[in-house]
């Protein structure tokens, strides 16, 4: 059972064997039981104190300790910014489940890029799923480009990573900083979806006035303490940079720190924890109430990604129609479904499936929600056993060719949107 500590971005310290964290200064002279001090920086040094993020490492073997990289054939399906294989489109797109893999596939073979924005490892995202059904065994990813924020959709996943292990299952998600190395473990068939961040790690919201509690709260999310692999064999790092996959082998495993400090690690949030806040009056909110991380990008306010929920919750909101509004959005959409069913998709939008609202499409309920919807009697109501949830991000998100061309692709997604009655005048 993996040990966690908790905290939103808190100053850690851990140890797997006592005395092998150097008290008082980071880099002594001899570190205790000769162990490496190495640091892992997630923000430039000089960055703001409120916004620095680097965590010291102490282990058995240098990271610098490996031959060079070579190209890495893997990882078909994976892309980078600029997403620029066929040109964005201004369509209502939606996929249906992608199907779990047949051939033995690893997490990061089985990597499936559905689109993204921005520039490679500077600024926006790249949108993923993954579909696996084997471990990753005595191999290891980093990733120069981005964090992760893996958000699984069936299947647990055990992710081995240099600061110790994550259990995350579904209606749990995991941040992994850029650059960590990491391992994903299954226990049989897995799916799920992964934002990749190339912008400012993402962070808990600002929660202006609705106080100092609510959405996540920080003391929820969870960092595993210190544990690590003292194990002489092969291993293959596989490194993403710059939109590419490079390979290495190093002959011992790349888990070895024995000790660590700092706030830059990986964790887990438990999605049923969200303290979600909605009207108790009239309307329907912005969706951002359910704002669980954001990514801020250069404009305040304006999010390189913000990754918001729709969690189970009571709808009392009177005189309303309830459900999501129709609308046309400077930011762009992008959703997928954990579990049950969108209460603006009455069909079509299924667990492990996905769908994508560009900047200025218009979108909103399907019609049979709609007519629902206007038709329903409007006492108080829960939605329950659901959780979708959306990437939202300030930047056109341009769909790779495989998301294009994909048979997974709706090609009647339009239809649920047509045969609405034309509004009626007073003659
Ligand atoms: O389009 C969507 O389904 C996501 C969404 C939900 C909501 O409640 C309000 C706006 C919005 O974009
Ligand atoms: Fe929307």
């Amino acid at each position: 059972m993996t040990e966690y500590v908790t905290g939103f971005g808190n100053h850690f310290s851990t140890e797997a064997v006592p005395g092998a964290l150097p008290i008082g200064r980071n880099s002594p002279q001899q570190v205790p039981f000769g162990l490496y001090a190495e640091q892992l920086s997630g923000t430039a040094f000089t960055a703001p104190r409120a916004e620095n993020r680097r965590s010291w490492l102490y282990r058995l073997r240098p990271t610098a300790n490996h031959p060079p990289l070579k190209p890495y054939d893997g990882a078909p399906l994976l892309r980078s910014a600029p997403f620029d294989e066929v040109p964005p489109s201004p369509n209502r797109l939606r996929w249906d489940p992608l199907p779990l893999p047949e051939k033995p596939t690893d997490f990061l073979d089985g990597l499936t890029s559905y689109g993204g924005n921005g520039q490679v490892g500077e600024q926006g995202i790249g949108i993923h799923l993954y579909a696996a059904n084997r471990s990753m065994a005595h191999r290891a990813f980093q990733n120069a480009d981005g964090e992760l924020l893996i958000v699984p959709q069936q299947g647990a996943l055990r992710i081995v990573t240099e600061l110790g292990v994550l259990d995350v299952a579904p209606l749990q998600i995991a941040l992994i900083p850029r650059g960590l190395r990491f391992r994903v473990e299954v226990d049989g068939p897995t799916r799920g979806y992964v934002c990749e961040n190339y912008g400012h790690p993402f962070r808990l919201p600002d929660l202006g006035p609705i106080g100092s509690n609510g959405l996540a709260n920080p003391r929820d999310f969870e960092t595993p303490v210190a544990a690590f692999e003292d194990e002489d064999v092969a291993t293959e790092i596989v490194q993403k940079f710059s939109g590419a996959l490079w390979t290495t082998m190093i002959d011992h495993s790349p888990f070895d720190v024995v000790a660590w400090h700092g706030n830059l690690a990986p964790c887990r949030y438990d999605l049923t924890r969200f303290n979600t806040i909605n009207t108790v009056s009239f309307d329907h909110p912005d969706p951002s109430i359910f704002t669980v991380l954001t990514s801020p990008s250069e404009t305040p306010g304006t999010a390189n990604c913000d990754f918001v929920i729709f969690p189970p919750r009571w709808m009392v909101a009177e005189q309303t129609f309830r459900p999501p509004w129709f609308h046309r959005n400077v930011m762009s959409e992008y959703m997928g479904l954990i579990t049950g069913a969108y209460d603006a998709k009455a069909g079509g939008f299924a667990p492990g499936g996905a769908s994508l609202h560009n900047r200025m499409s218009g979108h909103g309920p399907d019609r049979a929600s709609y007519e629902q919807a206007i038709a329903a009697d409007l006492k108080p109501h829960k939605i329950e056993d659901t959780m979708a949830f959306m990437f939202e991000s300030s930047r056109v998100i341009r769909p790779t060719r495989w998301a294009t061309e994909t048979p997974l692709a709706q090609l009647d997604y339009d239809d649920c949107w047509a045969g609405f009655t034309k509004a009626r005048l007073p003659e």
